[in-house]
């Protein structure tokens, strides 16, 4: 049977390492993707205490003045790094019917721990990939937090991929070596409290699906405000567990998988002016994405002579880049980017 809902899926039996555990977990999970796209997780291994200290330092962090926020402002349109004031992106952009801007305020940061003076990662090829983090000066623990939280969810991400690899019928450790200089973004979203009506269409989060391997989210309101859009084109607010990730495919890993798997559209909804729910929102997100070299076709176990490759080989840094330029560009009559 088809699941309508998103699933609940312990990760411990993977974790503890047997042979069973973890192909019961491969079996979940497989379903999961090829059914809806979307999973949470518990049993992760993340540690709740960094959790919710990454949690404070960026409430801190959006406390601030907004001339404070923009001291660390996104460098170029083609770096994912610093702060985006309200109104600065639209998610549905990248789909053919754009809304306006999303409500929402947002910090990011690209991979940490990056070698110095290795040229892989400041070649021409590495492009915007390794561009420096922009860090707010305040506060001063911002950085090291988030360097661990960063840290943190690429270990649980490279988990992900080895159970994706058992689910796929691949060896465990198949992705290993496209992931081990990955490309991944980490952010937090701020959606304040509403206090006039949004434009017709405007979402806290616009309709879209994501780009890369995977989505690793974190959200602390208990609110059914995430949801996803099912096989059966219904929207289903993403069920809410204390302690959990909430784990999608982006389009990168659809294609990897030849449509098997799917990246599903998700959106965030506005609350109601005058109920309860109409409080600041904020969500901790580690958007995965392969090395920039990374070569990704459709996979030999997802076609067959029935099921040709849909799609022809593209790295994953070309791939991210050309989704990201359609991100900032509405209204510039570029959405062909
Ligand atoms: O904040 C959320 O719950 C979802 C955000 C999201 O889907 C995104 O930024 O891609
Ligand atoms: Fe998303």
């Amino acid at each position: 049977m088809t699941l309508l809902h998103v699933p609940v899926i312990d990760l411990t039996p993977y974790r503890e390492g047997s042979m069973e555990g973890k192909a019961r977990v491969a079996a979940e999970v497989g379903q999961a993707c090829r059914d809806i796209g979307f999973l949470v997780v518990s049993g992760h291994g993340v540690p709740e205490e960094l959790i919710k200290q990454t949690y404070d330092v960026s409430k801190e962090f959006f406390a601030l003045a907004h001339g404070e926020k923009v001291k660390a402002d996104r460098p170029a349109p083609d770096q994912v790094r610093g702060y985006s004031a309200v109104g600065g992106e639209g998610l549905s952009y990248s789909l053919d019917e754009p809304t306006p801007p999303d409500i929402k305020e947002s910090l990011s940061i690209g991979p940490v721990d990056v070698p110095a003076g290795d040229p892989y990662f400041t070649s021409a090829e590495a492009g915007p990939h390794f561009a420096p983090n922009v860090w707010p000066e305040k506060p001063a623990e911002l950085k090291p937090v988030w360097e661990q939280y960063f840290r943190e969810v690429d270990r649980l991400a490279t988990d992900m991929m080895r159970i994706f690899a058992l689910a796929l019928d691949l060896d465990e450790n198949y992705f290993d070596g496209t992931i081990d200089k990955n490309i991944s973004m980490m952010r937090v979203l701020r959606y304040p409290r509403q206090t006039e009506r949004p434009l017709a269409n405007q979402l806290r989060a616009g309709a879209h699906s994501d780009y890369g391997s995977m989505t690793i989210l974190r959200k602390e309101l208990s609110d059914g405000s995430l949801q996803v859009k099912n096989l059966a084109g219904e929207w289903v607010s993403v069920p809410v567990v204390e302690g959990s990730f909430i784990i999608n495919i982006g389009d990168l890993m659809q294609q990897w998988t030849n449509d098997l798997w799917r990246s599903t559209v998700h959106r965030v909804v506005n609350p109601d002016l005058d109920s309860p729910e109409n409080v600041d929102r904020m969500s901790i997100v580690f958007f995965h994405q392969p090395n920039f070299d990374a070569v990704v076709e459709c996979l030999p176990s997802c076609q067959s002579p029935e099921n040709p490759p849909k799609y022809g080989p593209i790295s994953s840094g070309d791939h991210l880049r050309s989704k990201f330029v359609k991100q900032t560009t509405f209204g510039q009559g570029d959405k062909a980017a």
